[in-house]
Protein backbone atom coordinates (compact mmCIF):
# COMPACT_ATOMS: atom_id res chain seq x y z
CA UNK A 1 0.00 0.00 0.00
CA UNK A 2 2.72 2.23 1.17
CA UNK A 3 6.74 2.19 -0.69
CA UNK A 4 9.50 3.72 0.01
CA UNK A 5 12.28 2.80 -2.74
CA UNK A 6 15.63 4.46 -1.84
CA UNK A 7 14.29 7.88 -0.22
CA UNK A 8 16.31 10.41 1.26
CA UNK A 9 14.91 13.82 2.65
CA UNK A 10 17.59 16.91 2.72
CA UNK A 11 16.42 19.83 4.53
CA UNK A 12 18.34 23.25 3.64
CA UNK A 13 20.04 23.87 6.77
CA UNK A 14 20.47 20.72 7.78
CA UNK A 15 24.34 19.21 7.30
CA UNK A 16 22.96 15.49 7.23
CA UNK A 17 19.89 14.05 4.91
CA UNK A 18 16.93 13.41 7.65
CA UNK A 19 16.03 9.96 5.68
CA UNK A 20 19.09 7.99 4.16
CA UNK A 21 18.23 5.71 1.55
CA UNK A 22 15.07 4.13 3.18
CA UNK A 23 13.34 1.30 1.77
CA UNK A 24 10.39 0.34 3.12
CA UNK A 25 7.23 -1.60 2.51
CA UNK A 26 3.19 -1.27 4.13
CA UNK A 27 1.13 -3.82 3.39
CA UNK A 28 -2.64 -2.74 3.25
CA UNK A 29 -4.18 -3.57 6.54
CA UNK A 30 -1.38 -3.23 8.43
CA UNK A 31 -0.92 -1.43 11.96
CA UNK A 32 2.34 0.07 11.61
CA UNK A 33 4.37 1.96 14.80
CA UNK A 34 6.93 4.30 14.14
CA UNK A 35 9.02 5.15 16.84
CA UNK A 36 11.99 7.46 17.56
CA UNK A 37 13.73 10.74 19.92
CA UNK A 38 12.76 13.75 19.48
CA UNK A 39 14.20 15.25 16.02
CA UNK A 40 14.59 11.55 14.52
CA UNK A 41 12.61 12.46 11.56
CA UNK A 42 9.25 10.66 11.97
CA UNK A 43 7.34 13.17 11.23
CA UNK A 44 9.52 13.50 8.02
CA UNK A 45 8.81 10.25 7.41
CA UNK A 46 5.03 10.38 7.41
CA UNK A 47 5.07 13.92 5.92
CA UNK A 48 6.84 12.15 2.88
CA UNK A 49 3.75 9.74 2.30
CA UNK A 50 0.82 12.20 1.77
CA UNK A 51 3.33 14.13 -0.08
CA UNK A 52 3.23 16.89 2.32
CA UNK A 53 7.19 16.57 2.58
CA UNK A 54 8.56 18.13 0.40
CA UNK A 55 5.83 19.87 -1.17
CA UNK A 56 5.03 22.09 1.68
CA UNK A 57 8.19 21.40 4.04
CA UNK A 58 10.88 22.43 2.08
CA UNK A 59 13.76 20.67 1.24
CA UNK A 60 14.16 17.55 -1.01
CA UNK A 61 13.20 14.24 -1.94
CA UNK A 62 15.16 11.69 -3.54
CA UNK A 63 13.97 8.12 -4.40
CA UNK A 64 10.60 7.34 -4.86
CA UNK A 65 7.57 7.09 -2.49
CA UNK A 66 4.11 5.08 -3.86
CA UNK A 67 0.59 5.19 -1.86
CA UNK A 68 -1.66 2.81 -3.51
CA UNK A 69 0.21 3.32 -6.53
CA UNK A 70 0.53 7.03 -6.76
CA UNK A 71 3.69 8.66 -6.70
CA UNK A 72 3.68 11.78 -4.26
CA UNK A 73 6.21 13.67 -6.25
CA UNK A 74 3.29 13.74 -9.29
CA UNK A 75 0.85 14.20 -6.92
CA UNK A 76 0.27 16.70 -4.02
CA UNK A 77 -1.52 16.14 -0.78
CA UNK A 78 -4.73 17.82 -2.30
CA UNK A 79 -4.72 14.74 -4.86
CA UNK A 80 -3.82 12.00 -2.07
CA UNK A 81 -6.10 13.24 -0.34
CA UNK A 82 -9.32 10.50 -1.32
CA UNK A 83 -6.48 7.78 -0.37
CA UNK A 84 -4.65 9.32 2.82
CA UNK A 85 -6.15 10.99 5.82
CA UNK A 86 -3.45 13.06 7.75
CA UNK A 87 -3.59 14.02 11.58
CA UNK A 88 -0.58 16.45 12.46
CA UNK A 89 1.05 17.51 15.72
CA UNK A 90 -0.81 20.77 16.13
CA UNK A 91 -4.52 20.22 15.49
CA UNK A 92 -4.81 23.03 15.52
CA UNK A 93 -3.01 24.18 11.99
CA UNK A 94 -5.22 21.51 10.24
CA UNK A 95 -8.55 23.43 11.11
CA UNK A 96 -10.13 24.90 7.95
CA UNK A 97 -13.56 25.53 9.46
CA UNK A 98 -15.26 26.96 12.49
CA UNK A 99 -17.32 24.75 14.23
CA UNK A 100 -17.06 21.09 15.16
CA UNK A 101 -19.83 20.11 13.08
CA UNK A 102 -18.43 21.93 10.00
CA UNK A 103 -14.97 20.13 10.47
CA UNK A 104 -16.23 16.66 10.87
CA UNK A 105 -17.92 17.52 7.29
CA UNK A 106 -15.17 18.92 5.23
CA UNK A 107 -13.44 16.49 4.33
CA UNK A 108 -16.48 14.57 3.01
CA UNK A 109 -17.28 17.61 1.26
CA UNK A 110 -14.28 18.25 -0.76
CA UNK A 111 -14.74 14.47 -1.83
CA UNK A 112 -18.36 15.48 -3.18
CA UNK A 113 -19.69 12.49 -0.04
CA UNK A 114 -23.44 12.16 -1.03
CA UNK A 115 -25.19 14.25 1.95
CA UNK A 116 -27.49 11.68 4.02
CA UNK A 117 -24.01 9.31 4.23
CA UNK A 118 -22.17 12.80 5.42
CA UNK A 119 -25.33 12.68 7.76
CA UNK A 120 -24.56 9.66 8.99
CA UNK A 121 -20.94 9.64 9.84
CA UNK A 122 -20.96 13.05 11.72
CA UNK A 123 -23.25 11.74 14.03
CA UNK A 124 -21.20 8.25 14.43
CA UNK A 125 -17.97 10.30 15.01
CA UNK A 126 -19.62 12.53 17.43
CA UNK A 127 -20.37 9.59 18.92
CA UNK A 128 -17.09 7.66 18.92
CA UNK A 129 -15.06 10.44 20.08
CA UNK A 130 -17.81 11.79 22.50
CA UNK A 131 -18.02 15.37 20.92
CA UNK A 132 -21.76 15.24 20.90
CA UNK A 133 -22.50 18.10 23.47
CA UNK A 134 -19.86 19.92 21.70
CA UNK A 135 -20.73 20.24 18.06
CA UNK A 136 -21.96 23.30 17.51
CA UNK A 137 -19.25 24.44 19.37
CA UNK A 138 -16.19 27.14 18.22
CA UNK A 139 -12.93 25.15 17.31
CA UNK A 140 -10.87 27.69 19.35
CA UNK A 141 -13.27 27.25 22.20
CA UNK A 142 -12.35 23.64 22.86
CA UNK A 143 -9.92 22.60 25.19
CA UNK A 144 -6.64 20.82 24.12
CA UNK A 145 -8.05 17.68 24.10
CA UNK A 146 -10.89 18.31 22.93
CA UNK A 147 -9.10 19.38 19.64
CA UNK A 148 -7.33 16.75 18.79
CA UNK A 149 -10.31 14.51 19.00
CA UNK A 150 -12.13 16.75 15.99
CA UNK A 151 -8.62 16.63 14.28
CA UNK A 152 -9.08 12.96 14.52
CA UNK A 153 -12.87 12.45 13.83
CA UNK A 154 -12.67 15.25 10.69
CA UNK A 155 -10.41 12.08 9.15
CA UNK A 156 -12.10 9.00 10.26
CA UNK A 157 -14.91 10.67 8.35
CA UNK A 158 -13.90 10.59 5.05
CA UNK A 159 -12.95 6.75 5.65
CA UNK A 160 -9.28 7.15 4.08
CA UNK A 161 -7.73 3.67 2.88
CA UNK A 162 -4.51 4.99 4.53
CA UNK A 163 -4.14 6.92 7.79
CA UNK A 164 -1.42 8.77 9.11
CA UNK A 165 -1.75 9.92 12.42
CA UNK A 166 1.78 11.93 13.98
CA UNK A 167 0.94 11.50 18.22
CA UNK A 168 -2.44 11.46 17.83
CA UNK A 169 -2.76 10.81 21.50
CA UNK A 170 -1.06 13.84 23.14
CA UNK A 171 -3.95 15.49 24.43
CA UNK A 172 -5.89 13.14 25.18
CA UNK A 173 -6.83 11.40 28.37
CA UNK A 174 -6.06 8.35 28.45
CA UNK A 175 -9.85 6.99 28.39
CA UNK A 176 -10.08 8.83 25.40
CA UNK A 177 -6.58 7.82 24.04
CA UNK A 178 -7.49 4.00 24.75
CA UNK A 179 -11.35 4.52 22.47
CA UNK A 180 -9.26 6.35 20.09
CA UNK A 181 -7.05 3.26 19.51
CA UNK A 182 -9.33 1.00 19.46
CA UNK A 183 -11.62 2.62 17.13
CA UNK A 184 -8.41 2.86 14.59
CA UNK A 185 -7.88 -0.75 15.35
CA UNK A 186 -11.23 -1.58 14.32
CA UNK A 187 -11.16 0.05 10.86
CA UNK A 188 -7.77 -1.81 10.91
CA UNK A 189 -9.61 -5.27 11.22
CA UNK A 190 -12.59 -4.82 9.93
CA UNK A 191 -12.00 -2.58 6.67
CA UNK A 192 -7.99 -3.10 5.99
CA UNK A 193 -7.29 -0.19 7.10
CA UNK A 194 -3.35 0.66 6.76
CA UNK A 195 -2.33 2.52 9.93
CA UNK A 196 1.30 4.60 10.58
CA UNK A 197 1.50 6.56 14.00
CA UNK A 198 4.21 8.14 15.29
CA UNK A 199 4.17 8.14 19.00
CA UNK A 200 6.19 8.76 21.94
CA UNK A 201 4.21 7.41 24.76
CA UNK A 202 4.49 4.01 23.70
CA UNK A 203 3.22 2.28 26.53
CA UNK A 204 -0.68 3.38 24.65
CA UNK A 205 0.23 1.91 21.89
CA UNK A 206 2.02 -0.92 21.73
CA UNK A 207 -0.30 -3.24 21.91
CA UNK A 208 -2.09 -2.61 18.63
CA UNK A 209 1.10 -2.81 16.31
CA UNK A 210 1.24 -5.29 13.80
CA UNK A 211 4.81 -4.12 13.43
CA UNK A 212 7.46 -1.44 14.29
CA UNK A 213 9.21 0.64 12.33
CA UNK A 214 12.12 2.20 13.95
CA UNK A 215 14.72 5.64 13.31
CA UNK A 216 17.58 5.00 15.27
CA UNK A 217 19.15 8.08 14.11
CA UNK A 218 21.67 8.42 10.93
CA UNK A 219 18.76 8.63 8.46
CA UNK A 220 18.18 4.98 9.13
CA UNK A 221 15.08 3.28 9.04
CA UNK A 222 14.59 -0.36 10.47
CA UNK A 223 11.38 -2.44 11.16
CA UNK A 224 10.59 -5.67 12.94
CA UNK A 225 8.10 -7.26 15.15
CA UNK A 226 7.64 -5.21 18.17
CA UNK A 227 9.20 -7.96 20.53
CA UNK A 228 12.15 -7.96 18.37
CA UNK A 229 12.72 -4.24 18.13
CA UNK A 230 12.11 -3.44 22.20
CA UNK A 231 14.54 -5.86 22.78
CA UNK A 232 17.78 -4.04 21.90
CA UNK A 233 16.02 -0.36 20.86
CA UNK A 234 16.83 2.96 23.09
CA UNK A 235 13.76 3.69 23.65
CA UNK A 236 11.12 1.24 25.40
CA UNK A 237 8.08 1.60 27.51
CA UNK A 238 7.85 0.94 31.38
CA UNK A 239 6.52 -2.89 30.39
CA UNK A 240 9.37 -3.54 28.23
CA UNK A 241 11.77 -1.87 30.40
CA UNK A 242 10.07 -4.09 32.95
CA UNK A 243 10.45 -7.40 30.98
CA UNK A 244 13.66 -6.50 30.58
CA UNK A 245 14.84 -6.11 34.09
CA UNK A 246 13.07 -9.44 34.86
CA UNK A 247 14.33 -11.08 31.56
CA UNK A 248 11.03 -12.35 30.32
CA UNK A 249 11.28 -13.84 26.73
CA UNK A 250 9.54 -13.37 24.48
CA UNK A 251 9.68 -10.36 25.58
CA UNK A 252 5.19 -9.18 26.52
CA UNK A 253 3.80 -6.18 25.11
CA UNK A 254 0.36 -6.13 26.95
CA UNK A 255 0.02 -5.74 30.42
CA UNK A 256 -2.05 -9.15 30.36
CA UNK A 257 0.56 -10.83 29.21
CA UNK A 258 3.14 -9.57 31.28
CA UNK A 259 1.07 -10.22 34.49
CA UNK A 260 1.04 -13.98 33.30
CA UNK A 261 4.73 -13.89 33.59
CA UNK A 262 4.74 -11.71 36.70
CA UNK A 263 3.84 -13.96 39.42
CA UNK A 264 7.24 -15.18 40.13
CA UNK A 265 8.30 -11.30 40.15
CA UNK A 266 5.42 -10.44 42.33
CA UNK A 267 6.69 -13.35 44.79
CA UNK A 268 10.21 -12.27 44.58
CA UNK A 269 9.12 -8.67 45.75
CA UNK A 270 7.63 -9.60 48.62
CA UNK A 271 5.10 -7.95 50.92
CA UNK A 272 7.55 -5.10 51.74
CA UNK A 273 6.57 -1.59 51.10
CA UNK A 274 8.62 -0.69 48.05
CA UNK A 275 11.59 2.06 48.22
CA UNK A 276 9.75 5.81 47.37
CA UNK A 277 9.53 6.38 43.67
CA UNK A 278 10.80 10.21 44.13
CA UNK A 279 13.80 11.52 46.24
CA UNK A 280 11.85 12.93 48.85
CA UNK A 281 12.17 16.06 49.11
CA UNK A 282 11.46 18.26 52.42
CA UNK A 283 7.97 20.16 51.66
CA UNK A 284 7.97 23.16 53.33
CA UNK A 285 5.50 24.18 55.81
CA UNK A 286 3.63 26.82 54.81
CA UNK A 287 2.36 27.26 51.46
CA UNK A 288 4.18 29.52 48.93
CA UNK A 289 0.54 30.33 46.72
CA UNK A 290 -2.71 30.07 48.11
CA UNK A 291 -5.54 29.76 45.84
CA UNK A 292 -9.53 30.56 47.60
CA UNK A 293 -12.48 29.85 45.71
CA UNK A 294 -11.35 29.99 42.07
CA UNK A 295 -13.81 30.46 39.84
CA UNK A 296 -13.45 30.54 35.47
CA UNK A 297 -16.54 30.79 33.31
CA UNK A 298 -16.76 30.95 29.84
CA UNK A 299 -20.01 32.62 28.59
CA UNK A 300 -21.80 32.22 32.01
CA UNK A 301 -20.52 28.00 31.84
CA UNK A 302 -18.48 27.66 34.26
CA UNK A 303 -15.32 25.25 33.76
CA UNK A 304 -13.51 25.70 37.23
CA UNK A 305 -15.91 26.34 40.03
CA UNK A 306 -14.72 27.25 43.55
CA UNK A 307 -11.77 25.89 43.76
CA UNK A 308 -9.57 25.61 46.53
CA UNK A 309 -5.41 25.20 46.31
CA UNK A 310 -2.48 25.34 48.21
CA UNK A 311 1.01 24.77 46.80
CA UNK A 312 3.96 24.14 49.22
CA UNK A 313 7.56 24.83 48.13
CA UNK A 314 9.63 21.36 47.73
CA UNK A 315 6.37 19.74 46.15
CA UNK A 316 5.45 18.46 42.64
CA UNK A 317 2.04 18.77 41.65
CA UNK A 318 0.45 16.86 39.00
CA UNK A 319 -2.61 17.95 38.01
CA UNK A 320 -4.63 15.88 35.67
CA UNK A 321 -8.64 14.78 35.08
CA UNK A 322 -10.36 14.29 31.68
CA UNK A 323 -9.94 16.46 28.58
CA UNK A 324 -12.25 19.62 29.60
CA UNK A 325 -12.12 19.23 33.09
CA UNK A 326 -10.84 22.67 33.59
CA UNK A 327 -7.25 22.37 34.53
CA UNK A 328 -5.73 24.36 31.95
CA UNK A 329 -8.17 27.09 32.93
CA UNK A 330 -7.14 26.93 36.68
CA UNK A 331 -3.89 27.05 35.57
CA UNK A 332 -4.22 30.57 33.81
CA UNK A 333 -6.10 32.04 36.30
CA UNK A 334 -3.51 31.25 39.10
CA UNK A 335 -1.18 32.58 36.68
CA UNK A 336 -3.33 35.75 36.58
CA UNK A 337 -3.58 36.16 32.41
CA UNK A 338 -6.26 34.10 32.32
CA UNK A 339 -9.83 35.10 32.97
CA UNK A 340 -10.90 34.39 36.57
CA UNK A 341 -14.54 35.14 37.73
CA UNK A 342 -13.85 35.34 41.23
CA UNK A 343 -11.84 34.17 43.52
CA UNK A 344 -8.51 34.64 45.00
CA UNK A 345 -4.54 34.03 44.55
CA UNK A 346 -1.72 34.95 46.56
CA UNK A 347 1.99 33.87 46.22
CA UNK A 348 4.30 34.65 48.68
CA UNK A 349 7.41 36.96 47.34
CA UNK A 350 10.75 35.17 47.82
CA UNK A 351 12.32 38.27 49.93
CA UNK A 352 9.39 37.74 52.28
CA UNK A 353 7.31 40.82 50.96
CA UNK A 354 3.33 41.09 51.41
CA UNK A 355 2.16 38.08 49.71
CA UNK A 356 1.11 39.41 45.72
CA UNK A 357 -1.61 38.58 43.22
CA UNK A 358 -0.29 38.16 39.89
CA UNK A 359 -2.94 39.60 38.08
CA UNK A 360 -1.81 42.87 39.86
CA UNK A 361 1.59 42.70 38.87
CA UNK A 362 3.67 44.01 35.37
CA UNK A 363 4.25 41.03 33.01
CA UNK A 364 7.55 40.66 34.20
CA UNK A 365 6.93 41.01 38.13
CA UNK A 366 4.12 38.50 37.57
CA UNK A 367 6.82 36.32 35.48
CA UNK A 368 9.23 35.68 38.33
CA UNK A 369 6.19 34.60 41.05
CA UNK A 370 5.00 32.45 38.76
CA UNK A 371 5.81 30.97 35.48
CA UNK A 372 3.44 28.86 33.03
CA UNK A 373 4.25 26.93 29.45
CA UNK A 374 1.09 26.63 27.70
CA UNK A 375 -0.21 23.91 26.04
CA UNK A 376 1.12 25.53 22.74
CA UNK A 377 4.57 26.33 23.42
CA UNK A 378 4.63 28.01 19.93
CA UNK A 379 2.68 30.90 21.55
CA UNK A 380 5.50 31.30 23.24
CA UNK A 381 8.17 31.69 20.00
CA UNK A 382 8.27 35.13 18.11
CA UNK A 383 11.92 35.89 17.47
CA UNK A 384 13.98 34.66 14.32
CA UNK A 385 16.40 31.90 15.70
CA UNK A 386 16.91 29.97 18.80
CA UNK A 387 20.11 32.28 19.76
CA UNK A 388 17.95 35.74 19.89
CA UNK A 389 15.22 33.61 21.79
CA UNK A 390 17.46 32.45 24.45
CA UNK A 391 19.82 35.76 24.62
CA UNK A 392 16.07 37.70 25.10
CA UNK A 393 14.84 34.78 28.03
CA UNK A 394 18.89 35.45 29.57
CA UNK A 395 18.07 39.13 29.11
CA UNK A 396 14.50 39.42 31.03
CA UNK A 397 15.90 36.90 33.67
CA UNK A 398 17.80 38.46 36.88
CA UNK A 399 19.87 41.75 36.49
CA UNK A 400 20.46 40.85 33.00
CA UNK A 401 21.29 37.41 32.82
CA UNK A 402 25.07 35.97 32.06
CA UNK A 403 24.06 35.03 28.70
CA UNK A 404 24.16 31.21 29.14
CA UNK A 405 21.75 30.07 31.46
CA UNK A 406 18.87 29.34 29.03
CA UNK A 407 21.15 27.49 26.89
CA UNK A 408 22.50 25.10 29.32
CA UNK A 409 18.44 24.27 30.20
CA UNK A 410 18.10 23.46 26.31
CA UNK A 411 20.92 21.29 26.05
CA UNK A 412 20.11 19.09 29.30
CA UNK A 413 16.29 19.18 27.63
CA UNK A 414 17.37 18.58 23.94
CA UNK A 415 21.13 18.58 23.01
CA UNK A 416 22.67 19.38 19.63
CA UNK A 417 20.17 22.49 18.86
CA UNK A 418 21.80 24.67 16.69
CA UNK A 419 21.68 28.66 17.57
CA UNK A 420 21.13 29.80 13.91
CA UNK A 421 18.12 27.90 13.74
CA UNK A 422 14.66 29.47 13.22
CA UNK A 423 12.19 28.06 15.76
CA UNK A 424 9.76 27.08 13.27
CA UNK A 425 11.81 24.69 12.14
CA UNK A 426 12.08 22.96 14.98
CA UNK A 427 11.15 19.75 15.64
CA UNK A 428 7.58 19.55 18.51
CA UNK A 429 9.88 18.64 20.81
CA UNK A 430 12.70 20.50 20.60
CA UNK A 431 10.23 23.25 20.63
CA UNK A 432 8.95 22.55 23.37
CA UNK A 433 12.25 22.21 25.32
CA UNK A 434 13.14 25.53 23.82
CA UNK A 435 9.88 27.04 25.56
CA UNK A 436 10.68 25.67 29.06
CA UNK A 437 14.43 26.86 28.69
CA UNK A 438 13.27 30.05 28.14
CA UNK A 439 10.15 30.02 31.28
CA UNK A 440 12.71 28.39 33.78
CA UNK A 441 15.63 30.88 33.10
CA UNK A 442 13.09 33.79 35.09
CA UNK A 443 13.53 30.74 37.95
CA UNK A 444 10.07 31.81 39.29
CA UNK A 445 8.52 30.51 42.84
CA UNK A 446 5.74 28.94 41.24
CA UNK A 447 5.80 26.77 38.04
CA UNK A 448 3.49 26.09 36.11
CA UNK A 449 3.41 23.05 33.46
CA UNK A 450 0.51 22.79 30.79
CA UNK A 451 1.03 19.28 29.22
CA UNK A 452 4.83 19.27 28.86
CA UNK A 453 5.38 16.00 27.88
CA UNK A 454 3.80 16.10 24.58
CA UNK A 455 6.26 15.43 21.98
CA UNK A 456 8.88 14.66 24.50
CA UNK A 457 10.89 11.24 23.79
CA UNK A 458 10.99 8.91 26.93
CA UNK A 459 15.28 10.63 27.24
CA UNK A 460 13.96 14.24 27.63
CA UNK A 461 10.92 13.44 29.71
CA UNK A 462 13.87 11.66 32.06
CA UNK A 463 15.74 14.81 32.02
CA UNK A 464 12.49 17.45 32.29
CA UNK A 465 12.29 14.89 35.57
CA UNK A 466 15.25 16.21 36.36
CA UNK A 467 14.91 19.67 36.00
CA UNK A 468 11.59 19.42 38.02
CA UNK A 469 13.16 17.69 40.63
CA UNK A 470 16.14 20.82 40.92
CA UNK A 471 13.01 23.37 41.18
CA UNK A 472 11.58 21.32 43.93
CA UNK A 473 14.87 21.09 45.77
CA UNK A 474 15.30 24.76 45.18
CA UNK A 475 12.42 25.49 47.17
CA UNK A 476 9.75 25.88 44.38
CA UNK A 477 6.55 25.11 43.99
CA UNK A 478 5.47 22.99 40.77
CA UNK A 479 2.27 21.99 39.15
CA UNK A 480 2.35 19.54 36.11
CA UNK A 481 -0.85 18.97 33.87
CA UNK A 482 -0.96 16.04 32.14
CA UNK A 483 -2.46 12.78 30.63
CA UNK A 484 0.89 11.42 30.73
CA UNK A 485 0.24 8.70 33.76
CA UNK A 486 3.98 7.45 33.08
CA UNK A 487 5.42 10.80 33.71
CA UNK A 488 3.32 11.22 36.75
CA UNK A 489 4.33 8.07 38.54
CA UNK A 490 8.12 9.16 38.17
CA UNK A 491 7.61 12.71 38.57
CA UNK A 492 4.77 13.84 41.30
CA UNK A 493 4.84 13.67 44.84
CA UNK A 494 1.07 14.85 45.09
CA UNK A 495 -1.63 14.32 42.43
CA UNK A 496 -4.87 16.17 42.00
CA UNK A 497 -7.30 14.94 40.18
CA UNK A 498 -10.09 17.43 38.47
CA UNK A 499 -13.53 16.73 37.02
CA UNK A 500 -15.84 18.96 35.49
CA UNK A 501 -14.36 21.94 37.42
CA UNK A 502 -14.30 20.37 40.45
CA UNK A 503 -11.26 18.55 42.57
CA UNK A 504 -12.23 15.15 43.37
CA UNK A 505 -9.09 13.53 44.07
CA UNK A 506 -6.27 15.21 46.28
CA UNK A 507 -3.04 13.22 48.01
CA UNK A 508 0.01 11.39 47.38
CA UNK A 509 0.46 9.71 44.40
CA UNK A 510 0.68 5.86 45.03
CA UNK A 511 -2.76 6.59 46.96
CA UNK A 512 -4.48 8.41 44.44
CA UNK A 513 -3.69 6.62 41.12
CA UNK A 514 -2.23 2.96 42.19
CA UNK A 515 -5.88 1.73 42.33
CA UNK A 516 -7.25 3.82 39.55
CA UNK A 517 -8.75 2.15 36.53
CA UNK A 518 -7.39 4.95 34.61
CA UNK A 519 -4.63 6.70 36.16
CA UNK A 520 -2.39 3.05 37.14
CA UNK A 521 0.74 3.10 35.31
CA UNK A 522 1.95 -0.14 33.51
CA UNK A 523 4.23 -1.22 36.30
CA UNK A 524 1.03 -0.60 38.44
CA UNK A 525 -1.48 -2.88 36.96
CA UNK A 526 1.51 -5.94 36.16
CA UNK A 527 2.34 -5.95 39.71
CA UNK A 528 -0.85 -5.44 41.27
CA UNK A 529 -1.89 -5.35 44.29
CA UNK A 530 1.68 -4.47 45.23
CA UNK A 531 1.76 -0.46 45.20
CA UNK A 532 4.96 -0.41 42.81
CA UNK A 533 5.32 2.75 40.35
CA UNK A 534 7.77 2.63 38.39
CA UNK A 535 9.95 0.02 36.74
CA UNK A 536 13.04 1.60 39.38
CA UNK A 537 11.02 0.99 42.45
CA UNK A 538 11.83 -2.85 41.43
CA UNK A 539 15.05 -2.70 40.06
CA UNK A 540 16.11 -0.92 43.50
CA UNK A 541 14.26 -3.41 45.29
CA UNK A 542 15.21 -6.74 43.73
CA UNK A 543 19.22 -4.97 44.20
CA UNK A 544 18.21 -4.30 48.07
CA UNK A 545 16.91 -7.94 48.20
CA UNK A 546 19.97 -9.31 46.60
CA UNK A 547 22.12 -7.24 49.50
CA UNK A 548 20.12 -8.84 52.31
CA UNK A 549 20.87 -12.25 51.33
N1 LIG B 1 10.72 22.22 7.23
C1 LIG B 1 11.92 21.98 7.79
N2 LIG B 1 12.99 22.70 7.45
C2 LIG B 1 14.21 22.47 8.01
N3 LIG B 1 14.44 21.51 8.92
C3 LIG B 1 13.41 20.75 9.33
C4 LIG B 1 12.09 20.95 8.79
N4 LIG B 1 11.26 20.05 9.37
C5 LIG B 1 12.01 19.33 10.23
N5 LIG B 1 13.31 19.74 10.21
C6 LIG B 1 14.41 19.15 11.00
O1 LIG B 1 14.50 17.78 10.65
C7 LIG B 1 14.72 16.97 11.79
C8 LIG B 1 13.63 15.91 11.87
O2 LIG B 1 12.39 16.53 12.18
P1 LIG B 1 11.05 15.70 12.39
O3 LIG B 1 9.97 16.69 12.69
O4 LIG B 1 10.85 14.79 11.24
O5 LIG B 1 11.43 14.84 13.68
P2 LIG B 1 10.50 13.93 14.62
O6 LIG B 1 11.20 12.64 14.80
O7 LIG B 1 9.12 13.91 14.10
O8 LIG B 1 10.56 14.74 15.98
P3 LIG B 1 9.46 14.82 17.17
O9 LIG B 1 9.48 13.51 17.83
O10 LIG B 1 10.01 15.90 18.06
O11 LIG B 1 8.16 15.17 16.51
C9 LIG B 1 14.78 17.91 12.99
O12 LIG B 1 16.11 18.13 13.35
C10 LIG B 1 14.13 19.19 12.50
O13 LIG B 1 14.73 20.30 13.14
N1 LIG C 1 -12.41 30.18 25.17
C1 LIG C 1 -13.33 29.30 25.57
N2 LIG C 1 -14.64 29.52 25.32
C2 LIG C 1 -15.58 28.64 25.72
N3 LIG C 1 -15.32 27.51 26.39
C3 LIG C 1 -14.05 27.23 26.67
C4 LIG C 1 -12.98 28.10 26.28
N4 LIG C 1 -11.81 27.55 26.69
C5 LIG C 1 -12.13 26.40 27.32
N5 LIG C 1 -13.48 26.19 27.30
C6 LIG C 1 -14.20 25.04 27.90
O1 LIG C 1 -13.93 25.00 29.28
C7 LIG C 1 -13.78 23.66 29.72
C8 LIG C 1 -12.42 23.51 30.43
O2 LIG C 1 -11.37 23.68 29.47
P1 LIG C 1 -9.84 23.49 29.87
O3 LIG C 1 -9.03 23.85 28.68
O4 LIG C 1 -9.57 24.18 31.15
O5 LIG C 1 -9.79 21.91 30.11
P2 LIG C 1 -8.55 20.93 30.37
O6 LIG C 1 -8.88 20.12 31.58
O7 LIG C 1 -7.29 21.69 30.39
O8 LIG C 1 -8.67 20.01 29.08
P3 LIG C 1 -7.56 19.20 28.23
O9 LIG C 1 -7.12 18.06 29.07
O10 LIG C 1 -8.33 18.73 27.04
O11 LIG C 1 -6.48 20.18 27.90
C9 LIG C 1 -13.91 22.77 28.47
O12 LIG C 1 -15.21 22.22 28.43
C10 LIG C 1 -13.69 23.73 27.32
O13 LIG C 1 -14.44 23.33 26.19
Amino acid sequence: MITFDQVSVQYEDMAEPVLRDVDLTVEEGELCLVVGHTGVGKSTLLGAVNGLVPHFTGGTLYGRVTVDGRDTAGHPPRELADVVGVVGQDPLDGFVTDTVEEELAYAMEQLAIPPATMRKRVEETLDLLGLADLRHRALYELSGGQQQRVAIGSVLTAHPRVLVLDEPTSALDPSAAEEVLSAVTRLVHDLGVTVLIAEHRLERVVQYADRVIHLPGGGLVTTGPGAEVFRTSSIAPPIVELGRAAAWSPLPLSIRDARRKAAPLRTLLGPEPPPPARPGTTTEAAPILVARKITVSYQRVPAVREVDLELHGGCVTALMGRNGSGKSSLLWALQGSGPRASGTVRVGTADGGKPADPRELSAVDARRLVGLVPQTPTDLLYLESVEQELDQADKESFAGGSGSAARTVLDRLAPGIDDATHPRDLSEGQKLALVLAIQLTAAPRVVLLDEPTRGLDYRAKGELIRVVDGLAAEGRAVVISTHDVEFVARAADRVVVMAEGDIVADGPTTEVIVASPVFAPQVAKILAPLPYLTVHQVTRALAEGEEGR
